[in-house]
């Protein structure tokens, strides 16, 4: 196997290993990839040795590794920065692929730099990178911000005025994260935020930018997209571009910790345990940290130190286990009364809110909940629950959640999405008319349509009913949901609902139109099809296997 590596000189947050191994193993020709901390005086050794067949280039590398390279792309000696080296018949060639990247993170989330004024804080080689992004996506102005440049730190305020904010420095960076170069509030017209740190996964850049509702992305997606062009360089083949989404929701499966936040007595902790153990995480619970480290339980806390000493300490144990990664991590319900424990929970993690009606609140051993009516509490904190989270998890009480259940709420799957619609009768399949819809059954289709979606990777919903109101439904929900195509087999009410044409007209999702049987053959009602002028494609007289054709068609013409 061939090995490959990330050249820098302190490499610890990287998640380069675990996207290039992604790269690797999910389409053919996985290779070794290793992190290579090098000092400068070692940097050409490196790059010379033959144990290596290429690398990936990072701070503070990028411009000086040029150097050792025997012949450099048209791209990256314009730019004046690489990131990529690959060894071709005993030559050292040198790329830069972050160009693809950068543009991709800002195409990829909607912003764009055309006519505005831009500020680049940092002036090293990913600096130069996306200096050149930005002209070239026509940008009014673009500044460089350097520690000790013409425009630098102290005289920030000559550029108060900037549109667009770019970081191109580690500050912030794992394992020092919670820093910020700027204070942004004195960018008044600031509309977008980009940092191109990835661990953490929020910066306190990236935080700040959120709590002024400022547009803002991380590093991710275009540390992924920069690794699928050098993983083609290092393989000589191309990469399905869709495997940039599939892997930028993988490496959050992989690093982002669940934490859960909401009254006390709503089941934080229980849904928390189940969580942890159905997604085979680890689990914490602040409370349980804070009575392990101060020896008492929580009503003795607050009785001997005080509600300020025991929120002190919850602050504590809070930055300790938001460290962690992939965790499932349960707080108390108060966390929320203090500003600062935000960007703590905030750097690394997708929040859910876990709600419950307060008159079924569990209020023993809760000394906040004893000492304050609980609408009181609500109403000082549900903003906060609200503002702090990104989803919501309703636990009413008896109802008995699995968390088989709850999981499809709140589980993080970024994947391309299908969502298969069928009409009525078509759960009869197998019994039904079999002369014309075959022998197999309706859960046979359901496996082959499964197995369909496992192969692409993609994320799948299937759904029947005999009902005309209820497929609308679903076809709205699809909407609110966010899926990126629909197949629907509308059945018997093809040829008769328009509210059905309506709804698929109304959501604008890429829909294809399946008839099992041939209807274009058949009765003369059967060659109507009010669905049809809303479908992109409609597919008839193929059995099964039209679904299968359905998925593939939306896949390729519309996951880019
Ligand atoms: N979904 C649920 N199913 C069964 N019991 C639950 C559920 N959610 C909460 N409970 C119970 O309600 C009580 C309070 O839940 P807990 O997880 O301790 O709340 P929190 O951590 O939010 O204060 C506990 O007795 C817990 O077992
Ligand atoms: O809401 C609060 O202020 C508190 C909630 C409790 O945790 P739970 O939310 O798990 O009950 C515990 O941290 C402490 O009693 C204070
Ligand atoms: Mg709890």
């Amino acid at each position: 196997m061939k090995n490959f590596g990330l050249i820098g000189k302190k490499l610890e947050h990287s998640y380069s290993p675990l996207v290039h191994k992604m790269l690797g193993d999910n389409i053919s020709g996985s290779y070794n990839y290793e992190l290579l901390e090098v000092e400068e005086d070692d940097l050409e050794t490196l790059i010379k040795n033959d144990k290596y067949s290429g690398f990936n280039v990072t701070i503070p590398y990028k411009k000086l590794a040029m150097k050792y390279c025997d012949e450099i792309s048209k791209e990256a000696l314009e730019i004046g920065s690489i990131n990529t080296i690959v060894k071709v018949d005993g030559k050292i060639k040198g790329y830069n692929t972050d160009y693809y990247g950068f543009n991709y993170l800002l195409k990829s989330n909607n912003i764009n730099p055309e006519g505005l004024k831009c500020i680049v804080l940092g002036s090293g080689g990913s600096s130069l990178t996306v200096q050149a992004v930005l002209k070239d996506l026509k940008a009014r102005e673009v500044v460089v911000i350097s520690r000790s440049g013409a425009n630098n730190y102290k005289n920030l305020n000559l550029h108060y005025d900037a549109q667009i904010i770019v970081n191109t420095t580690p500050v912030g960076m794992y394992p020092n994260s919670g820093v910020s170069l700027l204070d942004l509030s004195k960018f008044e017209n600031c509309r977008g935020v980009v940092d191109l740190i990835y661990n953490p996964h929020m910066t306190r850049l990236l935080i700040d930018a959120k709590i002024k509702g400022i547009p803002h992305v991380g590093g991710l997606e275009m540390l992924v997209a920069q690794a699928k062009k050098s993983s083609e360089l290092f393989k000589g083949f191309k990469i399905n571009k869709n495997e940039i989404k599939r892997i930028v929701g993988n490496v959050k499966d992989e690093t982002l910790n669940i934490i859960l936040i909401g009254m006390p007595g709503s089941g934080k902790s229980h849904i928390g345990k189940m969580m942890a153990e159905s997604l085979e995480r680890e689990f914490f619970d602040t409370d349980k940290l804070i009575e392990k480290r101060e020896g008492m339980s929580i009503p003795e806390i607050f009785e001997k130190r005080g509600e300020e000493y025991f929120r002190r300490v919850e602050t504590e144990v809070l930055k300790e286990v938001c460290k962690e990664k992939k965790a499932v991590i349960s707080t108390g319900g108060g966390i929320v009364t203090r500003d600062e424990n935000y960007p703590i929970i905030r750097e690394n993690s997708e929040i859910f809110w876990i709600k419950r009606d307060l008159k079924d609140l569990e209020v023993k051993d809760r000394p906040i909940s004893l000492s304050t009516p609980l609408e009181e509490l609500y109403e000082q904190r549900k903003e906060l629950y609200k503002a702090w989270s990104d989803k919501i998890i309703d636990n009413p009480k008896g109802s008995n959640y699995s968390f088989g259940i709850i999981k499809d709420d709140c589980y993080i799957d970024n994947r391309w999405s299908v969502l298969v619609i069928n009409g009525p009768n078509i759960n009869m399949l197998g019994i039904r008319e079999k002369g014309i819809y075959g022998d197999k059954s309706y859960n046979t289709l359901n496996k082959m349509i499964q197995e369909k979606a496992n192969k692409l990777n993609i994320k799948l919903e299937i759904f029947q009913s005999n009902h005309e109101g209820d497929i609308v439904d679903k076809i709205q929900e699809s909407y609110f949901k966010g899926y990126d195509g629909i197949v629907i087999n509308p059945a018997g009410y093809t040829h008769t609902s328009v509210a059905i044409l309506d709804a698929i007209k109304a959501v604008q999702i890429p829909t294809v139109e399946v008839h099992i049987s041939d209807v274009n053959n058949r009765e003369d009602f059967r060659k109507v099809s009010y669905v049809r002028e809303a479908c992109v494609e409609s597919i008839s007289n193929r059995g099964f296997k039209g679904y299968l054709d359905a998925i593939d068609f939306l896949y390729e013409n519309y996951s880019d």
